[in-house]
């Protein structure tokens, strides 16, 4: 494992038209790290992710992901896997026919693999059933499985228990655990406080487009007071409105 993070962002800016979503990043996580990336709705998380895993170009900045540049789209999307807020799934295959084709388009043979993951999530039965009569948490499953079926080195989960049961839930939280001891990186974007409280090395806080806090999760409650918890770190440093500043703003 090398000294170069697992993510860094140098002034990383997105506009769309002449609106600024992105603000001008500068973010660093280490390897290994499972790093909490909150923010009001709006504040910019989707679209830093979307640079972050080469889907979109910057409009100014540069960053490098597991070492590589993410001009460098080749390079960057063997080492990485990424669950969207909607996890692409293919509804007239199967569950393990959905994975198979994933898995092919990474090039990777992983058959045990997949078999291993779909039992870990409780998705073995339901595996030869068309995905179209799947719940949204048995989707969101198959997609964490399909982020991880190749292994990758920094892995980007936007919102992975949303929608999930208590149980499912707990299943996700403990993979994440599992593959951060692993030594993955987790990038992870939630709204669900207690998920990064519980998980989250570090934690960074997006508001328009700019870092307003950033810390572990334990040292930015304390600078409030002894009884602080991530909620009060949350609604102490981000404003109640969800809006985008424009270009030339500060
Ligand atoms: N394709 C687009 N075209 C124009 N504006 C966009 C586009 N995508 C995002 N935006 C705007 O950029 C800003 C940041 O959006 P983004 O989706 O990155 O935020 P977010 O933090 O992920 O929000 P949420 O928590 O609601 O998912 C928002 O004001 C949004 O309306």
């Amino acid at each position: 494992m090398s000294d170069t993070p697992a993510i860094a962002t140098d002034s990383l800016r997105k506009e769309y038209g002449t609106a600024v979503a992105v603000r001008d990043l500068d973010l660093t996580v280490s390897h290994g790290e499972v790093f909490g990336f909150l923010g009001p709705n709006g504040a910019g998380k989707t679209s830093t992710i979307r640079m972050l895993t080469t889907l979109q170009e910057p409009t100014s900045g540069t960053a490098t992901v597991a070492g590589e540049s993410i001009q460098r789209r080749e390079r960057v999307t063997p080492r990485i896997g990424y669950l969207p807020e909607e996890p692409p799934v293919y509804p007239e295959l199967t569950g393990r026919e959905n994975l198979q084709y994933v898995a092919g388009l990474r090039g990777v043979a992983a058959d045990d693999r997949i078999e291993t993951l779909l039992e870990r999530f409780g998705l073995a039965e339901a595996a030869n059933r068309a995905v179209a009569g799947y719940s949204k948490g048995m989707k969101q499953k198959l997609g964490l499985i399909g982020a991880m079926v190749h292994e990758p080195e920094v892995l980007f989960l936007d919102e992975p228990t949303a929608g999930l049961d208590p149980r499912a839930a707990r299943t996700v939280k403990d993979t994440i655990a599992d593959v951060s001891e692993r030594g993955v990186t987790v990038f992870l974007s939630t709204h669900i406080l207690p998920v990064v409280e519980e998980l989250g090395d570090r934690v960074g806080v997006l508001q328009d487009g700019q870092l307003v806090a950033e810390g572990p999760p334990e040292d930015l409650g304390s600078r409030l007071g002894e009884d602080a918890d991530l909620e009060d770190v949350f609604l102490n440093v981000t404003r109640s409105r969800a809006s985008v500043g424009t270009v030339g703003e500060q």
